[in-house]
């Protein structure tokens, strides 16, 4: 059962061990798959998990201990299936602080697959671009992250810490895998997609609400690239566990950093812009999926 406990902030819900267990053993008896890849989808991208043969498909609603979606994008459905002879679980859907979810349930799944054998992760999100040379419709593959509300004492490994999934300080200096960024390149190289893709620093924030001018300029200062919503906490608890991680984020609009800009993000537009990029954005993913080595986490 998950408990209570008292943070800076007030009370906070934490998960526990069983609470994981239980879900991921449900699952287990529920498909025959065993996935070695997951991969949870941003904003419009759940297309990704159209690619993946011999589907099982589970609705959120349906799954024991499982959070729901609420956020228009994301359709809530974990799928497990084959893409390119390996074993994967595809999230139609993630969670968000902002749904008002805890951090432990925001990044519940993440547990769930580590303990359904889970060794890669592979993470997908919606983002604001900050640098100039990133514009709607680029990827940006994530090369490191500032994850704002960690920073300010909202971190999903709050709480007592579980030795089972990994140490109390855990090292993030190398929180997305070198190989796979590497790997990432060449294929957008050989699918000629590379003038689209570049590597950039993700920055979360806690949303909902996109950010004021004086936000934007004050991380675009700071070396922040893309900004969003979600991923780090995510990320957070893949590294803990000992998750192989990799990430993209898709370039949805240009955030704002000028008084004079009058052009205005909205959720519509996110949704649309991923939707014009997500047969690209599956392709990659695809034959990246396709080409990791998936029994070794220290080689690409
Ligand atoms: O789940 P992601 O991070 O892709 O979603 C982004 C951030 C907000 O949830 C939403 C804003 O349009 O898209
Ligand atoms: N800011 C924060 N989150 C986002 C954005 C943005 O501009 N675009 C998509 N998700």
């Amino acid at each position: 059962m998950s408990k209570s406990w008292v943070s800076l902030w007030g009370s906070e819900q934490v998960c526990v061990h069983d609470d994981y267990q239980k879900t991921a053993d449900w699952l287990l008896s529920q498909t025959k798959h065993r996935p070695q890849v997951a991969i949870i989808c941003g904003s419009g991208l759940g297309m990704l998990a159209d690619a993946l043969k011999c589907q099982d498909a589970f609705h959120y609603t349906d799954i024991p201990g499982f959070p729901q979606s609420t956020v228009q994008g994301h359709a809530g459905r974990l799928v497990f299936g084959e893409l390119k002879g390996k074993t994967c679980v595809c999230m139609q859907g993630r969670f968000h602080m902002y749904e008002g979810h805890s951090l432990c349930k925001t990044t519940f799944p993440v547990r769930v697959f580590k303990l359904l054998g889970v060794e890669t992760l592979i993470v997908t999100n919606a983002a604001g671009s900050l640098a100039d040379g990133l514009k709607p419709g680029d990827i940006m593959i994530i090369k490191d992250h500032v994850n704002f509300p960690g920073l300010g004492g909202f971190n999903p490994l709050n709480g007592p810490n579980d030795d089972k999934f990994g140490p109390r300080f855990p090292a993030m200096s190398a929180c997305y895998n070198p190989g796979l960024r590497c790997l990432a390149m060449d294929i957008a190289k050989q699918q000629g997609v590379a003038e689209l893709v570049q590597e950039g620093v993700y920055a979360a924030v806690g949303g909902p609400n996109f950010e004021t001018i004086a936000e934007a300029k004050l991380m675009h200062r700071l070396g922040v690239d893309a900004v969003g919503m979600s991923t780090a906490p995510e990320v957070v608890v893949a590294v803990h566990c000992g998750l192989r991680v990799f990430g993209i984020s898709l370039i949805t609009n240009k955030v704002v950093k000028s008084y004079e800009d009058r052009e205005c993000v909205n959720h519509e537009g996110v949704l649309e812009v991923s939707k014009l990029r997500s047969h690209t954005l599956q392709q990659l993913v695809s034959e990246l999926v396709s080409r990791m080595d998936v029994n070794n986490n220290t080689a690409v």
